[in-house]
């Protein structure tokens, strides 16, 4: 039984990223005296090599599918059972792909801790109201916490390798997770903006999808630098016409260009939009035979964007991200891309 005074700090989402991230808040909660060292990790069951995950994981302390070779601490405790892991949690950590946020949320509600709150590291949007919205903001509407995120140059097999990197933690509440999430190989910078940091780490992976249809194309760097310069340019210009807030200097911070340049060179938006072009094979069947269970977010968040900017009547405005649209749900061959923006 988890003391009121301390923190308990659980994991909701155990895939590449949440597993790399278990990593350094495993070994954060028992440096300090004010956290819970238990830190449960909510896994979404299923059966690997004829074993349960959660028992894999408990057993051998290794996520073997989603972050193979990478050993977690003691104390980070897989668990099949999504109100098991919040039960008595302080600080909620939303790490699943952007798609099942909804369903999760249906299920936490009005079952957390009194004094919980929550950081989102999804990158994504929600449209499922019809309008725009942050990932933040339904956890939080849903759930009725407050929310804070964390995006950042963060490839989480670099990540777990404790090859040095940065990353961008609002200031609204990160504070609160903010010890149990920084390292020194994982410097965390807070800033002002929630949602420029949040729609970098969004709108971020659809510039990559551009990227890797470039490098399919083998079209060379400087093509590559120009489709970077111009998906930066439509990321700005998204943020702060449906976020009046968001800042500049937002896009100097590692959510901002450093995401940018890491996806664009070794994410998995890149290297499946590649492979689109060299194999002639759909994103879903790619998906499915290169990411072994993990999913691609670039594909469904330039469709989420794209119906949007049509709401609203702004297709024009944005051609990058709707070149994008285009080949990954019209048809548009990917060597017309440049000449749609
Ligand atoms: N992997 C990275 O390098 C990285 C880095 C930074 C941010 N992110 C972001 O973190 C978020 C999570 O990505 P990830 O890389 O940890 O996951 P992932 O793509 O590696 O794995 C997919 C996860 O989804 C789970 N899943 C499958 N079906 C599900 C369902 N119906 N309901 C709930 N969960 C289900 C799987 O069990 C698995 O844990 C994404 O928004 C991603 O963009 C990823
Ligand atoms: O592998 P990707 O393309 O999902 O990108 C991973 C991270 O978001 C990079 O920061």
């Amino acid at each position: 039984m988890s003391q009121p005074s301390k923190e308990k700090v659980c994991l909701i989402g155990s895939g590449n990223w949440g597993s790399a991230i278990a990593k350094i808040v495993g070994r954060n909660v028992v440096k300090f005296d004010n956290y819970d060292s238990e830190v449960r990790m909510w896994v979404y069951e299923e059966i690997v090599h004829g074993q349960r995950l959660t028992d894999i994981i408990n057993t051998q302390h290794e996520n073997v599918k989603y972050l193979p070779n990478v050993k977690l601490p003691d104390n980070i405790v897989a668990v099949p059972d999504l109100l098991q892991t919040v039960q008595d949690a302080t600080l909620l950590v939303f790490v699943i792909p952007h798609q099942f946020v909804k369903g999760v949320c249906e299920q936490l509600k009005g079952k957390l801790h009194p004094n919980a709150r929550a950081i989102s590291l999804i990158k994504g949007v929600d449209i499922s109201n019809g309008g725009l919205n942050l990932i933040s903001d339904m956890i939080q509407e849903n759930l009725e916490i407050d929310v804070s995120v964390l995006m950042g140059a963060n490839i989480a097999s670099e990540v777990a390798m404790e090859n040095f990197c940065e990353s961008t933690i609002d200031r609204k509440n990160g504070e609160a997770f903010h010890k149990a999430l920084h390292s020194p190989y994982f410097r965390v910078a807070i800033v002002d903006d929630v949602a420029g940091v949040e729609l970098c780490g969004a709108l971020k992976n659809v510039v990559a999808i551009g990227a890797g249809l470039i490098d399919g194309l083998k079209m060379g760097e400087n093509t590559k630098a120009a489709i970077i310069r111009i998906g930066v340019m439509e990321m700005k210009k998204f943020s702060q016409t449906f976020y009046k807030g968001v800042k500049d200097e937002t896009f100097l911070e590692s959510c901002g260009i450093a995401d940018v340049i890491t996806t664009c060179f070794g994410g998995r938006n890149r290297r499946v939009a590649e492979a689109r072009v060299r194999t002639g094979k759909s994103f879903e069947t790619l998906e499915k035979e290169m990411l072994n269970g993990q999913k691609l977010q670039g594909t469904l968040t330039a469709k989420e964007v794209h119906e949007i900017l049509k709401s609203k009547n702004m297709v024009k405005e944005f051609p990058f991200f709707t070149a994008v649209y285009r080949v990954c749900y019209e048809g548009l061959a990917p060597k017309n891309l440049v000449d749609e923006i």
